[in-house]
């Protein structure tokens, strides 16, 4: 029998064989091609180059987001809730890009009022509980009842302030941790009571971004609405704010009002005013909880030599509750950045009011040392809040009562901060799948004159350690 090569005509033979050996698109048409066929062929031949193109383009597009992968940098912040997870990451933004971090100070303006009314609504339910029952027991309810109620009526305008911007800012109202005042207990629990948490897909940061397309007039109409409510009870924030009985109530609860994170008591009259405009300070101050994992890219504004490398941080909520979900974002980690609030000796956590918040701490620490998906992450160990220890050791507070082991060593920052990192990095010692380098800094998170110096550091760390990790250099 013949070959099926007998059967096809010589000329029709050759094009093909051409057209494959010299992989010529598209191939010669058959020479007895009708018109009907040629028009099928055509059409055939559109539709390949399209597959082709798409095909081409897909591989174009892995290829550059591989490229761009291999040039992220990606670091995790860990650390018990309320350690300065997400303050340490203003203070990248503020550092490394700037204009970035400015387009944002909108959105940190309502944050921050919102912190001061929440504020000033707990404490004005707390008192008129307080007041109810213990009226004629307590001595620190003297004042006349009808203060108290004059104050209420004429700060009531504030409770429809904290509504608007709830709902502005996408405040989970369903939130458990997030209480609203009228929740408020005859127990005191700062920790959940002045602060509040956004969801992270809700967009808030870039919702009031000038340079975006603005939202609709009817939420810059009730902005302006709230802003003027604020300035119009102004003078009765301060007055509240100074006022004897609550600096009383605020005392015997032992709440220091500068360390209180959100309080801004002290800022009352500017953050009030009708064109108050955030310093960085203020920024780095106010507290909005982090509500699961928030990826956060930052490309680098400056210096020069760094100018559009990307850094992505993934920033996680601390609190019990939300730590399980952090593992599924310990792969490919090229830093991890573990803060401990080495204050919080004297403190529980507001999750578990038996577990002491430095021990938590340590524990915490040493389950991220152990973690064996993270054996190849640069650790950055930041002992933060070191303003907030400083004061409490020079007001007396006894770290010995709170850690028995410390026994009868001097009771001052020097010697206390020292034992505490003794401790952090003998547990990073002998945790560690490997043997690791750890870089550690005691830190004030709302410090940015001490926070440039540092992050200067971690970022030369962060970049040399990327490049050996791409195996550029080492
Ligand atoms: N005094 C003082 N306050 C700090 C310091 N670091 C952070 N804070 C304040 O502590 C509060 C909590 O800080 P965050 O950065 O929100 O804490 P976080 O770790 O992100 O907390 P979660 O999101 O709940 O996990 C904020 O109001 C900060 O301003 C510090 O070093 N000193
Ligand atoms: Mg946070």
């Amino acid at each position: 029998m013949p070959g099926l090569s007998m059967l096809v005509p010589f000329h029709t033979a050759t094009s093909k064989l051409k057209s494959q050996m010299t992989n010529t698109w598209p191939p010669y048409p058959p020479p007895d091609e009708t018109e009907l066929d040629k028009a099928v062929r055509l059409e055939e031949e559109k539709v390949a180059k399209r597959i082709s193109e798409e095909i081409d383009r897909q591989i174009e597009y892995d290829r550059q987001e591989l490229k761009k992968k291999r040039s992220e940098t990606k670091i995790l912040l860990l650390g018990q809730a309320e350690s300065g997870k997400s303050t340490l990451l203003k203070n990248f933004q503020i550092q490394f890009a700037p204009k970035a971090f400015e387009a944002e100070v909108d959105a940190w303006r309502a944050v921050i009022q919102l912190n001061l009314v929440r504020s000033v609504n707990v404490i004005l339910a707390y008192l008129s509980k307080a007041s109810a029952a213990t009226a004629a027991a307590s001595p620190r309810f003297s004042k006349p009842k009808d203060d108290l109620r004059w104050l209420k009526m004429r700060l009531a305008p504030l409770r429809q302030v904290e509504v608007i911007l709830n709902r502005l800012l996408g405040v989970n109202a369903d939130d458990p941790q997030s209480p609203s005042p009228a929740d408020v207990g005859m127990h005191w629990d700062s920790d959940k009571l002045s602060e509040v948490a956004v969801g992270s897909d809700f967009g808030w940061r870039t919702l009031m971004r000038t340079e975006k397309p603005r939202p609709t007039s009817r939420f810059w109409d009730d902005l302006d609405d709230a802003r003027k409510i604020l300035e119009a009870c102004r003078d009765d924030i301060v007055a509240m704010c100074h006022d004897q009985m609550v600096q009383s109530v605020l005392d015997e609860e032992g709440i220091e009002i500068l360390d209180e994170p959100g309080f801004f008591f002290d800022q009352a009259s500017r953050i009030c005013a009708l064109d108050y405009e955030p310093t960085a300070e203020d920024i780095l101050r106010a507290r909005l909880r982090t509500a699961g994992v928030e990826e956060h890219r930052l490309c680098m504004e400056s210096p020069p030599s760094e100018k559009g490398r990307e850094w992505v941080f993934y920033d996680v909520g601390g609190a019990r509750g939300q730590r399980a979900a952090w593992a599924a974002y310990f792969e490919d980690v090229n830093s991890v950045m573990f803060l401990c609030p080495i204050s919080s000796f004297d403190q529980v956590l507001s999750e578990d009011r038996l577990t002491n918040r430095l021990v938590d701490s340590l524990k915490l620490w040493k389950t991220i040392c152990s973690s064996k998906l993270l054996e190849n992450a640069t650790f950055i160990l930041f002992m933060n809040k070191s303003d907030i220890l400083r004061k409490k050791l020079e007001a007396g507070v006894c770290f010995a009562t709170h850690v028995e082991q410390y026994k009868d060593q001097p009771n001052d920052f020097e010697h206390v901060s020292s034992y505490i990192r003794k401790i952090l990095l003998s547990i990073h010692k002998e945790c560690s799948p490997k043997k690791r380098s750890i870089h550690a800094h005691t830190t004030c998170a709302t410090d940015t004159i001490m926070m440039s110096h540092v992050l200067g550091s971690v970022r030369d760390i962060i970049l040399m350690n990327a490049l050996e990790q791409t195996h550029l250099i080492g």
